[in-house]
């Protein structure tokens, strides 16, 4: 296997994408792009379109108008198993993993990356061997990088609410993918488990060179994390900028607070 050779990841570029259920349009020509490596957010009040983006990204949802891309390759029409396979992988919001150990769950997510066949691992023919093994060296690796060495054979169901949350990232990462969509990564945990999610983002990002979409409503996560944030609200981008910019934006406070200005919100 070779999966660890590191390559520079591509930009994600996502172009006047429009989607519309019914009579709702969910996302109204949006564009941005993840630079190479870069930590992106992508946030917004709720309903603003930031799930049905990620979405698009991933390939669950087609977009009635624009085009997203990895580098050069289109992924807008693709099926989500081949936009995988191309190294873009989602955790999801609601999914936490309480079946299994740890090690049972990132050996799923190696399973995509598996070359031997069916009835070579069957007939635990060497290559085969040999290959199971080099996968279970690369999960624990990555269950080290994301925090759950010491639970790498412990039962999902007996981690704590955080770690559970962080074995679907970890399993995410089995796909050795260039670009990471997080949807919600700290979503329900305490303080602690917040911070220590944020570091283990901040050190895979250090570590794998990934580029990274991030949508979270923790905002002191986002302000601490993202290099770029582009701001839906309504399905419309209504700024984008370095995380100082978009926290003093006029519209940025209108849509989340209510408020036109932060002299408005001060008075
Ligand atoms: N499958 C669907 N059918 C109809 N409307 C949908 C569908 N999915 C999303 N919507 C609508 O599209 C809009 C954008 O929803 P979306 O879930 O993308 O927002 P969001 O920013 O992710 O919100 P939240 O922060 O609450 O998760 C909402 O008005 C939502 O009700």
């Amino acid at each position: 296997m070779n999966d660890r050779t590191p390559v520079a990841p591509p930009a994600l570029d996502v172009r006047d994408v429009t989607v519309r259920f019914a009579g709702l349009t969910a996302l109204d020509g949006v564009s941005f792009t993840a630079a190479p490596g870069s930590l992106h957010a992508l946030i917004g009040p709720n309903g603003a379109g930031k799930s049905t983006c990620f979405n698009v990204l991933s390939g669950l949802c087609r977009p009635d108008a624009g085009t997203v891309t990895l580098g050069d390759t289109e992924l807008t029409r693709l099926a989500p198993h081949r936009i995988a396979a191309l190294g873009v992988a989602r955790t999801f919001q609601n999914i936490v993993t309480t079946q299994g150990t740890v090690a049972d769950n990132l050996m799923l997510g190696r399973h995509a990356k598996s070359r031997a066949g069916y009835a070579a691992s069957a007939l635990r023919l060497p290559s085969a061997v040999r290959e199971q093994r080099a996968h279970l060296a690369r999960a624990r690796e990555i269950a080290e990088l994301t925090g759950l060495g010491h639970h790498f054979d412990s039962p999902v169901g007996l981690l704590s609410y955080g770690d559970r949350k962080r074995v679907e990232l970890a399993r995410a990462l089995c796909l050795e993918p260039r670009v990471l969509l997080l949807d919600e990564p700290v979503a329900g945990m305490n303080a602690a488990e917040r911070a220590r999610t944020a570091d283990v983002v901040r050190e895979l990002r250090a570590e794998l060179g990934l580029t990274i979409v991030l949508v979270e409503h923790d905002m002191g996560l986002v302000m601490r994390l993202a290099d770029d944030v582009t701001v839906l609200d309504f399905g419309r981008t209504i700024a984008h900028g370095t995380p100082d910019e978009v926290r003093q934006d006029p519209e940025v406070l209108r849509a989340y607070l209510g408020t036109g200005t932060q002299e408005e919100e001060a008075a």
